[in-house]
């Protein structure tokens, strides 16, 4: 008998784009977990079972071996680092680019650059490159309304079509990194389960290719 595969979803944004590419994968959910508090869902693969979870701890789950696979933004991986994860597979879903920003038409302080980000541990390495200091300050949403209100000079933050940028008068300054959605998996469980999960991998690496096919 095969053994039983979870996967960890990350809830929200990326979750909306994961399930049309499980579907197209042949993964389908037993319920409709929109529709659902549950937090774990069997499926109509036999011992495939899925997790929903906050998407910054979809990472831990998958690393301390707690599910087997995961879906993980690459802003999330970037930012948590981790050696106990594979990551064999760019699902190409919820794209965007990590940025820095600032106040439209304000040039930045020549000192210290006050920085306000959910993203500290990364943005802490991105300007060390750069040779430029800063001081982080930690926020957990809302970004662009830091140098709006004086918190900060710039912000490290997601962007995709630019309208939350523009809607608070902000103006993207610096690429740091294109951000899509990867698939990870615990090494170990890349070992001990290989023959279970590779079939698995093979039919999101397709159901990824057909969707560009489909986009291009
Ligand atoms: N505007 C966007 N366009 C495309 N992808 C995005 C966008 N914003 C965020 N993402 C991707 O989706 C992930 C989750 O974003 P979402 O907004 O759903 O959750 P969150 O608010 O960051 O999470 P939480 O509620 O757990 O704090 C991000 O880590 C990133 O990989
Ligand atoms: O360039 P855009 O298309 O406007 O998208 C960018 C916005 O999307 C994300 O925010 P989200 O909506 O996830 O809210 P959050 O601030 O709570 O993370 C990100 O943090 C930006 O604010």
């Amino acid at each position: 008998m095969s053994p039983t595969l979870t996967l960890a979803l990350s809830k929200g944004r990326i979750l909306d784009d994961t399930l049309p590419l499980l579907a197209a994968a042949g993964i389908e959910p037993a319920e409709d977990i929109k529709k659902s508090r549950k937090l774990v869902f069997e499926t109509n693969l036999p011992g495939v079972r899925l997790l929903i979870l906050r998407a910054t701890d979809v990472p831990t789950y998958v690393e301390l071996g707690a599910a087997d696979l995961g879906v993980s933004g690459k802003d999330v991986l970037m930012e948590q680092g981790s050696d106990g994860i594979y990551e064999p597979l760019d699902l190409k879903i919820a794209s965007c680019r990590l940025m820095t920003a600032g106040l439209k038409g304000v040039a930045q302080p020549q000192g210290r650059r006050r920085v306000a980000t959910k993203f500290v541990k990364l943005a802490k390495r991105w300007y060390a490159e750069q040779g430029i200091q800063v001081d982080l300050i930690k926020l957990y949403g809302g970004m662009e309304l830091a140098p709006l209100m004086g918190l900060a000079d710039e912000i490290v933050d997601i962007v995709d079509t630019g309208n939350t940028l523009v809607a608070n008068g902000l103006e993207p300054r610096e690429f740091i990194a294109d951000i899509s959605s990867r698939l990870i998996v615990n090494k170990a469980s890349m070992k001990m389960k290989y023959q279970s999960i590779q079939p698995l991998l093979d039919r999101l690496r397709e159901a990824v290719e057909q969707r560009a096919l489909a986009h291009s």
